[in-house]
């Protein structure tokens, strides 16, 4: 990749980062699934905040879940527009983006078991 100097290229890297924001804003007006991924994950910071836990799982669980569902819609996206007719191949490639998105929310789910719960028992005093 070619660097112009640092003001091109944060002029590009801006240029860059908008389109990234379009990409977020798309899924998110048409994605139910990341919509509620969104709010589950400002739950989820919103507790970790309240109940003083590290944020390091919790940050990285919500960017693993947000960015693979971002990729699941990019892939989905793509299979539609070169595959409108069923193909095994199709079916393999949006199948196995649904899975990606699956395992990083079983471990999201996870890190709010071992992180987020004990420290909720322990804040309610049980
Ligand atoms: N072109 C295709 N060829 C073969 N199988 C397909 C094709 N498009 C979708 N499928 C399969 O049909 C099932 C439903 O897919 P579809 O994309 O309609 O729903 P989805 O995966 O729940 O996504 P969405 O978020 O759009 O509802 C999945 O198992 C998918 O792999």
């Amino acid at each position: 990749m070619r660097s112009d100097g640092s003001a091109l290229s944060f002029r590009r890297w801006w240029r860059s980062a908008g389109f990234a924001w379009a990409g977020v804003a798309a899924t998110y007006r048409t994605q139910a699934n990341f919509r509620v991924e969104v709010w589950a994950g400002v739950l989820a910071l919103g507790f970790a905040l309240w109940l003083r836990v590290p944020l390091a799982p919790i940050l990285l669980s919500c960017a693993l879940v947000l960015g693979l569902e971002l990729v699941n819609t990019a892939v989905e996206a793509t299979v539609d527009l070169l595959s409108p007719q069923p193909h095994p191949a199709a079916k393999l490639a949006k199948d196995a983006a649904a899975a990606a998105v699956l395992l990083a929310s079983l471990g999201a789910l996870g890190v709010a078991l071992t992180v987020l719960l004990p420290a909720l028992w322990q804040r309610l005093g049980a």
